[in-house]
């Protein structure tokens, strides 16, 4: 049996503005940093104990893994930063207060663009002071790589990969693995984990600093889901 704790990092700055974030990296608020403590208090608290860690290159989630470490004592466990966890990117939408965009396009057209499988926002230009072509967190990326906006569907496709050449074959090899990442990057590891649909993963959300635990089986399959209360 092997554990699989996904971890949404605490409230982000923009959480609190209400703003599109995607891949613009934005510290936890306040409220955030407490919610990332308490997840690891409550790690503790289960006993949970980790052999590997994964989290974004972003700072909202890196943040959120370390407090969750060091509130567990388990500062020590390995850990690995990829792009294939950040957040989608949402493109042109990257910086615009949400519900200003919801009057300008409509709140039908924003909950598409927010929760739909497959359809795209506006591609961000990439001469947007938001864009992040120039980045150098990613300049070991071919630039084509980069996104300039995603749906659920494109970024489990970029997250596939790490699942299939890291997270997967640690849980076969029977370590427990944490992740702390986004939204959407635990929406679609969820969706590939427990084979939701494409119209029913429109209805699921993720907590912020809510720990959700899989334990798996020696070929993978699920046994268990339970979600770490606040
Ligand atoms: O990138 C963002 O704006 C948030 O992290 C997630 O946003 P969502 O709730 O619109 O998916």
């Amino acid at each position: 049996m092997s554990k699989l704790v996904l971890i949404r990092h605490g409230q982000s700055a923009w959480n609190l503005a209400n703003r599109f974030t995607g891949w613009i990296d934005v510290d936890l608020s306040d409220e955030g940093v407490k919610e990332a403590k308490n997840a690891g208090k409550l790690i503790k608290e289960h006993g949970l104990e980790f052999d590997q860690a994964y989290t974004s290159v972003l700072t909202r989630a890196i943040k959120t893994l370390h407090y969750v470490l060091e509130e567990s004592d388990q500062l020590w466990v390995p850990e690995m930063k990829t792009w294939r966890l950040n957040e989608r990117h949402y493109g042109g939408l990257q910086g615009l207060n949400k519900t200003k965009t919801a009057e300008k396009y409509g709140k039908k057209q924003v909950h598409i663009w927010r929760r739909s499988y497959d359809v795209l926002p506006p591609k961000i230009d990439d001469d947007s002071k938001y864009s992040q072509v120039h980045d150098r967190r990613y300049a070991n990326l071919d630039p084509h790589i980069i996104p300039r906006t995603e749906n659920l569907k494109v970024c489990l496709a970029r997250v596939m990969p790490f699942w299939e050449d890291h997270i997967a074959p640690d849980l076969l090899a029977g370590k427990n693995v944490v992740i702390a990442a986004h939204g959407n990057s635990l929406r679609a590891l969820t969706k590939y984990i427990e084979n939701i649909s494409d119209a029913d993963i429109m209805n699921l959300e993720m907590k912020t600093g809510e720990p959700v635990v899989y334990t798996f089986d020696k070929k993978l399959n699920v046994v268990n889901k339970e979600k770490l209360d606040k």
